[in-house]
């Protein structure tokens, strides 16, 4: 009976803690929406908030950073398509160019070949873009994909894209190109037949078969003649394969006139490395960075095969 008494009052008490409890939470959620609404952009103010997360995404996927100890350079930085390309040829010296030409500071260079416009053309210029490293206004991006200059949509592609794109071709005596072209394809391959057997299509007569991919690539003048239907020959810089280990410093030195650079890297920045056969590059004071793609060659072509090739 008693506790029947009480039921109303306990009920009031009941409904009093719940209208307490339900206005705290109110209160509560009001000052969280109001402390975190301040750090929310404007409405017009939304786009900045985009592109400083953009910024920040790129900033720490960039596969090449400008100078990190800048902050304002690297705010101005930006990818941008290339100005110049090392366009070939394979096994012509278009990766220790490619190192060569990165010490320079107003070249910012893709370190990986991305294939762009031979194979990945459907992927689109922002892709592209994407892959560049970040650079200042002035500074010249580059990248190499020896490949392009024997593929036969490059050229037109390049050109649709870029009209006043500067061109870089390695250029190596096409048989030693050959040569080493087959090196590489029997490291991976090693059951391939003999250089010989693939080279010629009639060794008695000495008909050769130009069809064979080290062969083919070293048709310059066939691969040259596409390029010259959409860029002046003034457009088109040759690197001399050979030169380029012998005279480093001579070959890099046109290579930075041609792209209307200051001379910066010279005879200083080489050295030759008797156990590679290669001039490599100086380490920069204080670094332990290697010049590794200069690696010593085991399994070369003995020079009978080379000159049994020529004769
Ligand atoms: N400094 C230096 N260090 C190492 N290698 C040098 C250098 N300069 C030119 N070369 C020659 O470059 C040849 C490889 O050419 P690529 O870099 O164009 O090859 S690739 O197409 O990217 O696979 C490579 O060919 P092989 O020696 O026949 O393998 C070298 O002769």
């Amino acid at each position: 009976m008693a506790a029947f008494n009480n039921a109303p009052l306990d009920l009031r008490r009941l409904l009093q803690r719940l209208v307490t409890m339900f206005s705290l939470g109110i209160i509560c959620a009001s000052i969280l929406y109001l402390l975190l609404g301040r750090c929310e952009p404007d409405a017009g103010d939304s786009s900045g908030w985009n592109n400083n997360k953009t910024a920040l995404r790129e900033t720490l996927s960039a596969p090449d950073s400008v100078d990190a100890n800048s902050s304002e350079k690297e705010w101005s930085a930006s990818r941008r398509l290339p100005h110049a390309l090392i366009i070939g040829v394979k096994k012509g010296g278009t990766r220790a160019l490619l190192e060569f030409l990165r010490l320079h500071p107003d070249i910012r260079a893709l370190g990986a070949e991305p294939h762009f416009f031979d194979r990945l053309f459907a992927r689109g210029l922002g892709w592209y873009r994407s892959m560049m490293p970040k650079a200042l206004t002035g500074q010249i991006v580059m990248e190499k994909t020896p490949r392009y200059f024997v593929s036969p949509e490059t050229p037109g592609r390049i050109h649709t894209t870029s009209r006043d794109i500067k061109l870089i071709v390695v250029v190596r005596d096409p048989v030693t190109r050959a040569v080493s072209d087959y090196t590489q394809i029997i490291s991976k391959t090693p059951d391939i037949p003999s250089f010989e057997s693939l080279a010629f299509r009639n060794r008695s007569t000495g008909q050769i078969d130009s069809l064979w991919s080290p062969l083919y690539i070293g048709l310059y003048a066939r691969h040259l003649q596409r390029w010259l239907d959409y860029f002046p020959l003034a457009q088109i810089h040759f690197v001399h394969g050979e030169r380029l280990i012998s005279d480093p410093a001579g070959e890099v030195g046109r290579v930075q006139d041609f792209l209307g650079l200051q001379r910066i890297i010279t005879d200083k920045h080489f050295y030759f490395n008797k156990t590679k056969g290669f001039p490599c590059l100086k380490k920069p004071e204080g670094s332990s960075r290697p010049t590794a793609w200069a690696k010593p060659k085991a399994g070369r072509i003995p020079e009978s095969t080379r000159r049994s090739f020529r004769a």
